[in-house]
């Protein structure tokens, strides 16, 4: 209800990681709204992916709370590879082999209806991992995470190791399906082009902290050392003088 869509869906609070005697995060802040697409950004090592991990109840902080307030959660893990075992279609249904009572049958149609929403054919799904794309595992992971109807995503990574190309179709999907479904995403990204296109907000995490979290725009105009040089480097500048791809009538992205 309308109530329940002005609290964040997710709020960490005071969260406090670290392995052995190195710090993680420290005393961190973070709220994430419903309906909202988050990019999390931060250096290498700067512990976003701990964060989401965290988030997502996967690895328990020494200090702080968590409030999931989704109902259902989807993860796209940085290195969620498939299981080259199996089919795809396989992939995608196992969360429902493994939580639910569904027959195998109705799992394996469930499965097929989320690879064609992710823009997989029946052809596809009957194949195995090492015999798709980048791009199609991309798709064939998303289909996985979307499987027990989610109205929370967290991506890590998601266009990680695609081509320019396949990685505007991925985040354009991302997009399509977020707002479609009604879904807030919450992704963890090193690439501009994805905050840019479809990020609502953008969270920096430096110093064991969110430092700060805005439009992209805004953002980019903190003094903070690290988004100053990630912002405004030579591949931030392009970013930022550019405008977003909704107003690009003549883009077309396919995969
Ligand atoms: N299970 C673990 N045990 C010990 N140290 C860990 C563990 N998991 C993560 N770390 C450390 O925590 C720090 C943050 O890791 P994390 O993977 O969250 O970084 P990241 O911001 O996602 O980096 P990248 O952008 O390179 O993926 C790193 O120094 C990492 O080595």
């Amino acid at each position: 209800m309308v109530m329940n869509d002005l609290q964040p869906i997710l709020s960490l609070e005071d969260i406090t990681n670290r392995f052995g005697a190195t710090v993680i995060h420290e005393n961190l802040n973070l709220d994430v709204n419903t309906g909202e697409i988050l990019g999390l950004v931060g250096g290498s090592g700067a512990g976003k992916s701990v964060l989401l991990r965290t988030a997502i109840g996967l690895h328990k902080p020494v200090a702080g709370s968590i409030h999931l307030r989704a109902k259902q959660v989807g993860v796209l893990f940085q290195h969620g590879a498939l299981f080259s075992s199996m089919t795809v279609i396989e992939n995608v249904a196992l969360p429902l082999f493994e939580h639910t009572s569904l027959s195998r049958a109705q799992a394996l149609h469930l499965a097929s209806l989320k690879l064609a929403l992710v823009g997989l054919d029946q052809a596809a799904g009957a194949r195995y991992p090492a015999e798709l794309s980048g791009g199609m595992i991309k798709r064939a992971a998303l289909a996985r995470a979307l499987i027990r109807e989610p109205d929370m995503l967290f991506l890590d990574e998601p266009t990680a190791g695609l081509d320019p190309i396949s990685a505007a179709a991925f985040d354009q999907l991302i997009l399509t399906l977020s707002k479609a479904l009604g879904l807030t995403v919450v992704l963890v990204t090193h690439d501009l082009d994805t905050l840019h296109a479809i990020c609502d907000r953008i969270a920096v995490l430096s110093d064991k902290q969110i430092i700060a979290i805005d439009t992209l725009a805004k953002v980019a105009e903190h003094k903070n050392d690290w988004i100053q040089s990630y912002f405004h480097g030579p591949r931030g500048r392009a970013i930022i003088d550019k405008p977003p791809y909704s107003q690009h009538s003549s883009l077309t992205v396919e995969n």
